[in-house]
């Protein structure tokens, strides 16, 4: 599997199965705190196995970073359609979600789905 970096450096991610894919809702008030995702076994973690997240929904700001200082932690926009790969080295990145944006979702994901106002979120990872 090959990824962009944020700085545009290619990167090489192990291949993964995955066998579990966690499904976040968040509402237009929703968020969740900056948190490293460690419960995938120790073997997948030692190997640095990606997890990918797909968003689907309203805009949200992602933020990530080394510690779980917020104020120091690198926000990004996580659009519909998003795909984020989290493995190697930024494994066990801290990150969470710090809002949702209302009305950012695409008009034609709403009117063909009746998707309700919020963000969806995939993980597949291997446990
Ligand atoms: O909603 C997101 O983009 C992140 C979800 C997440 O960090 C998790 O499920 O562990
Ligand atoms: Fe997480």
């Amino acid at each position: 599997m090959i990824a962009q970096t944020a700085n545009s450096t290619a990167v090489e991610f192990p291949q993964i199965n995955p066998d579990i894919c966690i499904v976040n809702y968040y509402t237009n008030s929703g968020k969740l705190g900056l948190h490293q995702d460690r419960d995938e076994s120790e073997s997948s973690l030692s190997k640095g196995l990606p997890f990918i997240s797909i968003s689907i929904g309203d805009t949200a700001e992602f933020l990530f970073g080394d510690t779980r200082d917020k104020d120091q932690a690198t926000k990004i926009n996580l659009e519909s359609g998003d795909v984020l790969i989290l493995g190697g080295k930024s494994r066990l990145l801290f990150h969470g979600i710090s809002h949702v944006k209302a009305h950012t979702a695409p008009s034609w994901l709403k009117e063909e789905t009746g998707l309700r106002p919020g963000r969806i979120n995939l993980t597949f990872r291997q446990y």
